[in-house]
């Protein structure tokens, strides 16, 4: 569905998980902040409207969306958190840079999901006109931000659920002396 037919911003709070416990790391480009100031806004409205302490956002700036991907692999792998949303603005100027910079940063950040435990949230603005911009970060068409706080609460959880699942698996094998483990050896159960 076109964001064109969807408001970003609308959610139901009792469909979501309670995400008081988790904590977000955003990683910010400053590459047009007049609309990537809009979407973090939007995204730590959400998150605050969902009981994550301010304390629990912690944010990184960058200068370009490009820069997104180091800046959110190092946030991921030098804070604790739960989830990461990459926030960018890239719009189409006169050369083929647009279409490196955004393909570059997609596939990044793709990179990131595949090759590490902690989601990152595609935050990022690939439009053709700085109005298509302002549309998707505040206004007619919502704030992507707060689409990115939704969605990383909702993975934040998925991961949450897979580990104690994983924890339980593995104490049930253990409890039914199905495996057993040498003294100080890890249980490494086969994907
Ligand atoms: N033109 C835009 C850029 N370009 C800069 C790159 O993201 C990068 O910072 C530079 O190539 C140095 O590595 N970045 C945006 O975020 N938005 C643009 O519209
Ligand atoms: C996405 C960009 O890097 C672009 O806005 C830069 O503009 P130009 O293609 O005119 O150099």
């Amino acid at each position: 569905m076109a964001t064109i037919n969807k408001n970003l911003s609308v959610y139901d709070k009792s469909t979501l998980p309670s995400a008081k416990d988790f904590r977000f790391g955003v990683v910010v480009s400053e590459w047009n902040d007049n609309i990537t100031e809009g979407l973090y806004k939007g995204a730590e409205e959400a998150f605050l409207d969902n009981e994550v302490p301010a304390e629990n956002i912690i944010r990184w700036n960058v200068p370009g969306s490009f820069e997104l991907i180091y800046g959110a692999k190092k946030m991921l792998q030098t804070q604790k958190v739960d989830a990461v949303i990459a926030i960018g603005c890239v719009i189409q100027g006169q050369t083929k840079h647009f279409d490196f910079v955004c393909e570059g940063v997609t596939q990044g950040i793709k990179d990131l999901n595949v090759q590490t435990d902690i989601p990152v949230i595609f935050c990022v603005l690939t439009d053709n006109t700085m109005q298509q911009s302002i549309d998707r970060s505040g206004g007619i068409h919502g704030n992507k931000g707060t689409e990115a706080a939704i969605a990383a609460i909702k993975m934040a959880y998925i991961r949450q659920q897979a580990s104690l699942t994983h924890d339980y698996v593995q104490q049930n094998l253990l409890t039914s002396g199905a495996i057993q483990l040498d003294e100080g050896t890890p249980l490494e159960l086969k994907e």
